[in-house]
Order: C-alpha cells, then structure tokens, then sequence
C-alpha cells in the first residue's frame, strides 16, 4: 500500500510547534522548549515521540489533565535529591527544569537525583539524560505511563511502557541508549498505523494471549477502560526468551518513578495518564577518575565492538548510532507522515494558527 511522507523544514517544525503551544496559553520560552525537545526527537528518527505527540497532548489539554499555567512546586531537596510535584505541568517543562537543577547538584556534590509526581508524559526520555552528558556527567532519566505492558502470564496490561534512557559521555559527544522496557513503545505502533504497516515480530498480545499484529486493534484495546491484551515486556511472549527480565526491568522503573515518588503507579494512570512520575539521574564520573580517560576508554570499547568479526553482509551497530545518523542527516529537513501533518495542522486549524508548510512530497 502506497505511504505519502513529506518533508519538513526543521525550521518551519520547530515555529509550527511554538506557534501551538503560544496558542494554548504557554509562554514564548516554555513553548520554544517543548517545540526543541519534540523536533530534536523527529531529527533522531524518534518519530514516534516527535510531532506526531501533538495529538496526544492536545486532548489532554483540551480535557484539562495538562494545565499550562500551572508552576511545579520544590517539596522537599537536599544537597544530592530533590523532590518535585509537577501540579500537572507539561511532562517536558519539569523535567528540563529538575535535570538542570541536578546537573548543578552533581557538578558540586558529585551526584543527584531528582524525582517529580503529578506530572505529564515527557517525550523521549532520551533528551534529559543527553543534557548530564553534555556537561560531562553520566545521565539516567525514566518515567512511568498508561499500563500498556502485559505480564508474562496475565491477560491484562499492568505497568507502563516505562522507558529508559542512559547517556554517558565519549570523546565525540555520548553513548545513549533511550527505549521502552517493553518490546517498543505505544508510539511506535500508532506511527505503524499511520503508515498503513503491521506490527513486526512478537511485540503485542490479545486478551488471549494470542499475538497481535493489527495496530489498529491493539490501540483499540489499550484506549479502553478495562483493557484485555497489550504490548509484552522485552523478551516476548515465553520465558524460554526471557520475557521475565523485561518484567523485571519495567519493575524495576515503576520502583524508582511512581513508587519513589509516591505517585500513582501506572496501573491506575488509566486514560487520564496526568499523574506520571518521573526519576532523573546525575552523576559524575570524575569522582573515580579523570573525565579524559573514562570517556576515552569508553570511545575505545565502543569502536572495538564496531570493528567486531562480522558476515560481510552485516553491519554492527552500537545502541545511539541510528540516533546519530538520523541527527546529521536531518539537520536542514525532517519527514513527517501525511496523517501526522493532517492530525496536526488540524490542531493548528482549531487554534487559529497557520498551518505547517511542507517542503516536498515522497511516496513509498
Ligand atoms: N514518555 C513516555 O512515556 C515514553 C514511553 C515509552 C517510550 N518512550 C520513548 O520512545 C522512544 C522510542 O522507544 P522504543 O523502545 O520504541 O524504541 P526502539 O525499540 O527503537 O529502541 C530504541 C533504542 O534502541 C537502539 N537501537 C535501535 N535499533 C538498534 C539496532 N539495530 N542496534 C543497536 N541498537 C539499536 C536505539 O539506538 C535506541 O537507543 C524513546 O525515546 C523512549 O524514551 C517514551
Ligand atoms: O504513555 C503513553 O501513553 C505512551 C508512550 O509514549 C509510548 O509511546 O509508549
């Protein structure tokens, strides 16, 4: 079946979201900090965590979870922590604000980490752990979301696609890994569907346990109230491929986000999805070395691994080269499916906005 995509200039990406976002209420500088964490992951390749969230996010503005003009509130922070409840914030606004305040903790005090409840979805978690990493510091950031994860043997969904992200700085910028700890995230599956493509593999399930590979069905299933089915954790269906350790690793990020911060766990974020928690990571290496060789060795083992023994077909690729690539080679346009410009200058419309101006068209 034929797919249109369109390219967009990065420019124009980046003015159309800022023009949204002034248009619900936001400041010129919070609505230019969502358009830059939004285009960045469109430039990474993260589509499924670029412009095409504007749809989500407008619903819940328009349902009032997220409120714009709402401040997040310091609860409590220590030399090395802090606690924040975001008063249900746009996700990215409290989470630049809490990464950059334990940038500066860690730059003092070697390490700090920061925790937010009541706050929104963030976008690719990525982006926090990258600003530790530009500063020299390693960086780990997570969150919860909607229970969209199915245990190994239960029929219903429980926790949350639970992304999460490491940066650790090398001589040529960062090693990032950035993902759900389920076997992909929603997002993914909605821009499958956009694209008139199945779901690949083992990634989804029916009430029955069946896999499922129609997109359409399995965001049907995970937008009802009591919902049958979902996305399994790393792993799959079966232990014989180790789908417990997806399971546990999803735990392991409901522990340091809705249970560390005493939020709602993501069993009961349901639909309304606006009381997310969030866990953010700073940490300096240079307390057990020099910066110069730790990020050179990492450099070093990382280029070992490129040059691995390999079938002359084969290409071996690090976790955040993708990521690179797309970066360089999106830098003047990115492209965005025909469904999500529509979805989105919908918006624009509703808003009296002008609309997002494509550059060219490609079909597949
Ligand atoms: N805010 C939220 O609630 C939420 C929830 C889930 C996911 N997310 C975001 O969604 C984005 C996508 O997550 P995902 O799990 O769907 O992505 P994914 O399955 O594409 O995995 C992405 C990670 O795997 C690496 N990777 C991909 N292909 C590779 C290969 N062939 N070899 C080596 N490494 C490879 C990438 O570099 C990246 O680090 C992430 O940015 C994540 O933070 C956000
Ligand atoms: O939190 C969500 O609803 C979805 C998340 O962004 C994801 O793509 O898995």
């Amino acid at each position: 079946m034929e797919v249109t995509s369109v390219r967009i200039k990065v420019s124009k990406e980046k003015q159309f979201i800022e023009r949204i976002y002034n248009g619900y209420g936001f400041s010129r500088k919070d609505s230019a900090l969502i358009a830059d964490t939004l285009v960045d992951a469109d430039l990474r390749g993260i589509t499924s965590h670029g412009v095409q969230r504007l749809a989500m996010y407008d619903r819940k503005i328009r349902s009032k979870y997220i409120i714009p003009y709402n401040k997040w509130t310091v609860l409590n922070q220590t030399k090395t922590s802090v606690l924040v409840d975001a008063n249900h914030t746009m996700g990215q606004l409290v989470s630049v604000f809490v990464m950059d305040h334990i940038i500066n903790k860690a730059q003092r005090h070697g390490l700090a980490i920061g925790i937010v409840r009541n706050s929104n979805h963030f976008g690719a978690a990525g982006y926090y752990a990258r600003m530790a990493a530009k500063k020299g510091l390693i960086g780990i950031t997570s969150t919860n979301t909607n229970p969209l994860l199915v245990p190994p043997h239960a029929r219903q969904p429980f926790l949350g696609s639970n992304p999460l992200a490491f940066a650790f700085p090398t001589r040529t910028g960062s090693f990032v890994f950035d993902a759900a700890t389920s076997t992909v995230s929603l997002g993914k599956i909605e821009v499958l569907l956009k694209n008139n493509r199945q779901v690949p593999g083992e990634w989804a399930i029916d009430g029955n346990r069946e896999q499922q590979n129609d997109p359409q069905t399995i965001l049907d299933e995970l937008s009802r109230a009591h919902r049958l089915g979902g996305i399994l954790p790393l792993g799959g269906l079966d232990e014989a491929n180790s789908n417990y350790k997806g399971f546990g690793i999803s735990l392991i990020v409901e522990c340091l986000t809705s249970i560390l911060a005493q939020g709602s766990i993501s069993a009961d974020l349901g639909n309304k999805n606006h009381d997310i928690s969030h866990f953010f990571l700073a940490l300096d290496p240079t307390l057990f070395g020099s910066l110069d060789d730790i990020e050179g060795s990492l450099s070093d083992m990382l280029e070992r691994m490129r040059h691995l023994d390999h079938l002359p077909d084969d290409e071996i690729t690090i976790p955040g080269d993708k990521e690179i690539q797309n970066y360089d080679k999106n830098q003047t346009n990115g492209v965005v499916d025909e469904k999500t410009l529509n979805e989105v200058n919908e918006i624009a419309d509703r808003l009296g906005v002008s609309e997002l101006v494509t550059s060219n068209t490609i079909r597949e």
